[in-house]
């Protein structure tokens, strides 16, 4: 039903790198986050067995809030970072318990400002603990159809880019820091590529 809600808004999405949501058991989807309609963007693409870690103010947010507590969605407090971090190690061990993939907005927090933010440490703890590979996606920039500040929206097509899995075999939490720059790094780039390609594919854009 929410995959809907694209065309009464007038999205289109195009999506690229499928064959690299093609891995089994568990894995870790880390995507950039720049608006509540990035939900949208994750029912395209949401694989079999896959749940989100979200805040936990989102549990009163009504309707949303039940649809997450029943989906599953995993809470975390933003403001008690060792209570969030022992919610991220206890999903570390449900996921291999039960094969569950799981997908982390690395920024921590939703960003309109053209880039990304840095990225916070817990997807790649989870990994790591896991032992699962991480699978970045990239959203390209809404700006040209979308800003929230000064409520200006038009239709407009969304590239997904679903780039190759980065393996955490082996590694242990030293190695965090260098897989979450590897991580930013790629992600960046086919941020900076993939949204120059939709600013085109977007007409010019009125703001
Ligand atoms: C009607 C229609 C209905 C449709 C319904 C559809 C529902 C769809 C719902 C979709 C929901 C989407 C929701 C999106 C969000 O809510 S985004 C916001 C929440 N998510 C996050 O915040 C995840 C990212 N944040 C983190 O991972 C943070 O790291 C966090 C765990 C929260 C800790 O925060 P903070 O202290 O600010 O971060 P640091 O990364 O700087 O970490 C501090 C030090 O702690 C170490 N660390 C972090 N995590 C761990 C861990 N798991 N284990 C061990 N250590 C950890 C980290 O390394 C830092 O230490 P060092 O500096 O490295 O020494
Ligand atoms: C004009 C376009 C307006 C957007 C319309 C969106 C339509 C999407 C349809 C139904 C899905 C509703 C699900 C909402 C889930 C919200 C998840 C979310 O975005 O939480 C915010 C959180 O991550 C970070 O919070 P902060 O940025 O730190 O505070």
């Amino acid at each position: 039903m929410v995959r809907h809600v694209k065309y009464f808004l007038g999205l289109r999405y195009q999506v690229s790198g499928w064959e690299h949501l093609q891995t089994e058991g568990p894995y870790v989807i880390i995507s950039n986050h720049q608006s509540s309609l990035d939900v949208l963007g994750m029912m395209e693409i949401l694989p079999d067995r896959c749940t989100m870690i979200a805040k936990k103010e989102l549990v009163w947010a009504g309707t949303v809030g039940m649809i997450c507590w029943l989906g599953g969605i995993v809470f975390i407090n933003r403001q008690k970072t060792r209570d969030a971090k022992n919610v991220m190690s206890e999903a570390a061990k449900t996921m291999l318990a039960d094969q569950i993939r799981l997908w982390v907005f690395p920024e921590g927090t939703r960003n309109q400002n053209g880039g990304l933010l840095p990225f916070k440490k817990g997807a790649f703890h989870l990994a790591v603990q896991a032992q699962a590979p991480i699978i970045p996606i990239v959203f390209s920039s809404y700006s040209n159809f979308y800003l929230r500040k000064q409520k200006e929206f038009k239709s407009g097509t969304i590239t997904l880019k679903i780039l190759p899995k980065i393996e955490t075999k082996g590694l242990t939490a030293d190695d965090v820091t260098a897989l979450s720059d590897q991580s930013f790094g790629v992600m960046h780039s086919a941020f900076l590529e993939i949204s120059s390609q939709a600013a085109q594919c977007n007409g010019p854009s009125s703001h």
